[in-house]
């Protein structure tokens, strides 16, 4: 496996697979890799011949005040990890080779609706930041699939109607959340949280259970149930952001008689801030 950081490297070598006629699948990522990751990187090389990880923290999807500074930096373990689950190649530019003339100036990729509400409303400019930089990536990979987690269900929205509205050949790929033995979503952020902090966190998980049990049950009182949920979380010691009941496809709040319900959930253990999500189908 080789890690690459330049542009240049990148283009000289998959230009060399291309010509053998060889697949390629992406997995971006922001580094700290965990099983959530490799599980991506696994379904990536199950469809394609060859798997470039890229690893970026990508500092124009980060607001004022969160944590770009220590978002965890761990290139050599991420690597072995790579290695391992069968990945080819590693491309971990700086953030001068992605922005060379800055941030200020830069193109952006804008998907409407879609990024709107939910952490989008939480974090304005976030997901111009995603969109903008995995169209980049789209464009120095030209990877012909690509594999995001449900775990961020917005993002993975945000990119399915991008790549479709701009006519992007890539074929966008949805993998499971996957999971700690306690429910908890892995994420890299996770690292962030206290043991006091780790014990309350499966919390998210067990509200998004206890909610669609009741919505199994035949409850139809959305905005009620998500009060419900809201104040589970903060008996819990979590300070909720939002727990909205939408419509799978549009993001937008549920109806009673849509077949797709996802509920959406963020929320605060101390500074560290955690999304997860459940879809339920009726
Ligand atoms: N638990 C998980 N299961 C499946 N996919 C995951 C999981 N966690 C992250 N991913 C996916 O990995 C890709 C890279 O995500 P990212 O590097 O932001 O990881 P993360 O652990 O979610 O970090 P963060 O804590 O910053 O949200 C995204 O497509 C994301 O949805
Ligand atoms: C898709 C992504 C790598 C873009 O920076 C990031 O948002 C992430 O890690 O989910
Ligand atoms: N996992 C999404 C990237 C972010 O939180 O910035």
């Amino acid at each position: 496996m080789r890690t690459v950081h330049s542009l240049k490297e990148l283009r000289t070598i998959l230009r060399g697979y291309r010509q053998q006629g060889k697949t390629i699948g992406l997995v971006p990522t922001m580094g700290n890799l965990h099983e959530g990751h490799i599980s991506l990187v696994r379904k990536a090389s199950e469809a394609a011949d060859i798997v470039v990880t890229s690893i970026f923290v990508n500092p124009m999807q980060f607001g004022a005040g969160e944590d770009l500074d220590t978002y965890p930096r761990t290139l050599a373990d991420d690597q072995e990890k790579l290695e391992a689950a069968g990945n080819t190649l590693v491309f971990a530019p700086t953030v001068d080779e992605i922005y060379p003339e800055g941030l200020a100036s830069q193109t952006q990729v804008v998907v409407p609706d879609v990024s709107d509400g939910h952490c989008g409303a939480s974090r304005p400019g976030h997901f111009e930041g995603v969109a903008t930089v995995v169209t980049m990536l789209f464009n120095m990979v030209q990877p012909d699939l690509a594999v995001f987690g449900e775990k961020d269900f917005q993002q993975l929205a945000v990119i399915r109607k991008m790549t479709r509205d701009l006519m992007m050949p890539v074929e966008v790929i949805g993998a499971p959340t996957v999971r700690e033995d306690d429910g908890l979503a892995k994420s890299s952020r996770n690292g962030y949280l206290s043991d006091k902090e780790r014990q309350i966190a499966p919390a998210v998980y067990q509200t998004l259970q206890a909610t669609a049990r009741k919505l199994s049950d035949g409850r139809a009182d959305f905005e009620a149930l998500e009060q419900e949920a809201e104040a589970s979380l903060t008996q819990a010691g979590l300070r909720p952001d939002y727990f909205n009941i939408v419509n799978s496809l549009t993001l937008k709040p549920a109806k009673p008689d849509d077949n797709d319900i996802t509920l959406l959930v963020a929320a605060f253990l101390g500074t560290t801030r955690l999304i997860d999500n459940l879809t339920v189908s009726r």
